[in-house]
């Protein structure tokens, strides 16, 4: 590694474990120190632009494509890298948090792709953190015990997002940023063997928000590459359109990443999230239970049909929504919900969508029939440049016809949702299964800011919450009785409760909760 002298150095503030060692070598922390030395600031200012940007829509300022950058979006010459090795074909792609049991079943799920999530699907407690590295770590350098190669999935990594940060680690007396932490370890101990194996290293980029926010990725990318000797070019990044902001800067964000860029994921539950954070204070945009918000809702396809086109006039792949469905319910909930991921790939795939992602194993399948159905032995359909679709910025903030009032059923099962997942959260899972469906951060956030979205609007009242939150508390502590319940409620208030909602659950409860506990 070609560094400069650091002023600083990364000093680990936790007690070694079981092979941290491999992972949190002086020679990594001084890469990812190099990393937080270069972008640390920018991403301080881009936290704050957010901020600044929040304020400006809350107090009515339209949000519209960006004038400033008309010209990218009409400039017809210019296109992402072409589809690197083990991405060409990405039909069927499964997600799950870095543990090991899981990485062996996703890699040999069948799926093309394994995104390997450190964002929603796990909670960042520091074994976790570690112990997804030497995940990733025994995958690459095939300690998993899987015949290499053929039919195994190409490994995808999504690091946390900007907004986070590892505490566990501390650079000029500061906490690191936990984007560059996952980033930085994995890239320092895998990018080359994964040039070795011809795939990779790849990235999935969580809750972007605007092009500056992918600009900064780039600019990882290219300062990282450079560090380890790796050509410049060699990485590619998928961004899922996970905020309601990001959908209106599709192109810029493939731009600022194109010569890394490998496409863009259409979103739901941080997608629904993000537009309540955003416009919830406008009655507009009161959306019901969110059972009720399909695929179908017009917003949802607006941007669906915005993502494929936009994807395939830059030569990006377009990736569908994830799946939130899971086995598990008995034979007839089991094939009512293969039923309908089929119906959802199905249409995606005749939308134009190159592939799609899935919660389950079981699902791949499924997922692949509907592609194979549309694709046949073509990887991708590049080629579908959808010139049909034209969006504007009304279609994709065109909720108001979709939106209504909750029902008394939806009300409970956000409260119930909301402190099942903080319970499994504060435990240290970030995936796990509620009411048959798979529940990640995402679904969690969305669920705790409709019910913040609710009472703010008084379609609601704060008794029925608070009644149900006194339901649901006790039902929890009886069916897990190690759940801190009192915690819980005060997570609970202060995320959903509050007058003011806070933007995000999880800096709250890691902070609380998950420093230092393993
Ligand atoms: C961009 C984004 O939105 S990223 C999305 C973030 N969310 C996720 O990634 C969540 C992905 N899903 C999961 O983590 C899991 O499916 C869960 C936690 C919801 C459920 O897992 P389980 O309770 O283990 O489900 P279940 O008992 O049905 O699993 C059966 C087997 O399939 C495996 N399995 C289940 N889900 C997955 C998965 N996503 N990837 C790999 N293997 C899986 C289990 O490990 C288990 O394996 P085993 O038989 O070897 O023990
Ligand atoms: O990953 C998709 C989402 O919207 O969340
Ligand atoms: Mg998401």
């Amino acid at each position: 590694m070609t560094t400069t002298a650091l002023a600083q150095q990364v000093r680990v503030l936790a007690a070694p474990g079981h092979r941290h060692d491999e992972i949190l070598t002086p020679a990594a922390l001084d890469f990812v120190g190099t990393l937080v030395e270069a972008f640390e600031p920018r991403r301080r200012d881009l936290l704050k632009e957010r901020h600044r940007q929040a304020l400006r829509l809350a107090s009515g300022a339209p949000l519209g494509f960006p004038m400033v950058t008309a010209a990218v979006r009409a400039d017809p010459g210019w296109r992402v890298a072409p589809p690197a090795p083990g991405l060409a074909d990405r039909r069927v792609e499964i997600t799950g948090p870095p543990d090991r049991r899981t990485a062996v079943d996703a890699l040999t799920s069948g799926a093309q792709v394994w995104t390997a999530d450190f964002e929603d699907a796990t909670a960042p407690r520091w074994d976790n953190v570690v112990g997804g590295q030497l995940t990733l770590l025994d995958a690459v350098g095939q300690r998993l015990g899987l015949t290499p190669s053929e039919g195994v999935a190409t490994v995808v990594v999504r690091p946390r997002g900007w907004h986070l940060d590892e505490e566990h680690l501390e650079f000029g007396g500061r906490p690191v940023p936990a984007a560059l932490v996952d980033f930085g370890l994995y890239f320092f101990h895998c990018a080359r063997r994964q040039i070795d194996a011809g795939r990779g290293p790849y990235f999935c980029l969580p809750k972007l928000e605007n092009r500056y926010e992918a600009r900064l990725w780039n600019d990882v990318f290219v300062l990282a590459q450079g560090l380890l000797g790796i050509p410049r070019g060699t990485v590619r990044a998928t961004v899922p359109v996970e905020t309601i902001t990001a959908a209106f800067e599709m192109e810029e964000i493939l731009y600022e990443l194109r010569e890394h860029g490998a496409g863009l994921g259409a979103g739901r539950s941080d997608y629904l999230f993000s537009l309540i954070r955003t416009f919830g204070h406008r009655t507009d945009f009161l959306l019901p239970d969110r059972a009720r918000v399909t695929p179908t809702a017009p917003f949802l396809r607006a941007c669906a049909d915005l993502l494929v086109r936009t994807c395939h006039r830059r030569g990006a792949h377009a990736v569908g929504r994830l799946s939130a469905r899971v086995p598990g319910g008995g034979p007839a909930a089991d094939e009512a919900a293969s039923g309908a991921v089929r119906l959802e790939k199905e249409r995606e795939a005749e939308d134009g969508f190159d592939g799609s992602r899935v919660a389950h194993p079981a699902m791949v399948p499924v997922c692949r029939d509907a592609f194979d159905r549309v694709l046949g032995d073509r990887p991708h359909q590049l080629d579908r440049t959808r010139d049909d679709v034209e969006v504007t910025p009304t279609e994709l903030l065109s909720v108001r016809r979709t939106s209504g009032p909750p029902t008394p059923d939806g009300v409970r099962t956000a409260v119930a949702v909301t402190l099942r997942y903080y319970a499994a959260w504060l435990r240290g899972e970030g995936a796990v299964v509620l009411d048959g469906l798979m529940a990640d951060a995402a679904t969690a956030e969305t669920a705790r800011v409709q019910l913040w979205q609710w009472l703010r609007h008084r379609v609601v009242d704060r008794e029925t919450v608070t009644r149900l939150l006194a339901d649901e508390l006790a039902a929890l502590g009886a069916t897990y009785p190690w759940a801190p319940v009192d915690d819980i409620r005060a997570l609970f208030e202060r995320t959903a409760l509050a007058q003011e909602l806070p933007r995000f659950f999880t800096p709250d409860a890691y902070a609380r909760h998950l420093v230092r506990q393993a």
